[in-house]
């Protein structure tokens, strides 16, 4: 994990009022950043967070291959440069070789959220028994979470569901900007609240 500090914006001043959240879509695959197929991963994110969410929004979208200081280097500059508030990863969480996303956001990483990757390996296990196969994860850089989804298109709405209860009040305790749901589609949840 990395041990500088990163960017923290003052809580309660991050993307107020009409500022957009930024959000970070990045689709790790070697085949399809070299086009051998189409990218159908980050615009199923982008699906999946375009029913979630009723606030203000842009979608900040990479296509990388499956390097670990590629990865590393991206979600940094997402985080850092870019000013995203949430990332989410799609694929290179697996057991081969290429597969190093989740080292690479450790890397990056001031704390780690492991109660992510427990609830969406929980939730794919109804889906399909090679769920245990992800090591995806989740961690917070600065004033931005991080979230590792499988390669998998159809694995993204099951995964970002069943976490998404508890991102807006994640993102509020790290200064990350105000995420707002729509409550026919997600209820989060602020303690307090
Ligand atoms: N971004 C994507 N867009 C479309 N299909 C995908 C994507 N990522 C994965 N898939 C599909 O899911 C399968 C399993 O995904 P996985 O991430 O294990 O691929 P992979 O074998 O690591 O290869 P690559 O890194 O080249 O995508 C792939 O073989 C492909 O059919
Ligand atoms: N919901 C869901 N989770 C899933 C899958 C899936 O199809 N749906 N595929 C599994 C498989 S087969 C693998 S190998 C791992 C890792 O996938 P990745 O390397 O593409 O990230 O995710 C697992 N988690």
């Amino acid at each position: 994990m990395s041990s500088t500090a990163h960017p923290v914006r003052p809580i309660g001043t991050g993307s107020i009022g009409t500022d957009p959240v930024r959000i970070g879509v990045v689709t790790v695959s070697d085949r399809a950043s070299q086009g051998v197929y189409e990218d159908k991963g980050g615009p199923a994110i982008i699906a999946t967070l375009t029913r979630l969410i009723v606030s203000p929004w842009v979608a900040e979208s990479r296509v990388i291959p499956d390097d670990r200081d590629g990865i590393a280097a991206t979600l940094a500059g997402l985080a850092d440069e870019t000013g995203c508030g949430l990332i989410v990863t799609t694929g290179g969480t697996g057991p081969a070789p290429r597969d190093v996303t989740p080292e690479a956001t450790e890397q990056v990483c001031d704390k780690m959220m492991p109660g992510f990757g427990e609830l969406m390996r929980k939730v794919s296990l109804q889906v399909v028994p090679t769920a245990i196969l992800s090591r995806q994860t989740a961690g917070i850089r600065g004033s931005c979470l991080i979230v590792n989804l499988p390669g998998k298109p159809s694995a993204i709405d099951d995964c970002l569901m069943a976490v998404f209860p508890a991102i807006p009040y994640c993102l509020d305790l790290i200064g990350a900007g105000r995420i707002d749901t729509d409550p026919a589609v997600c209820r989060s949840f602020r303690p307090g609240s």
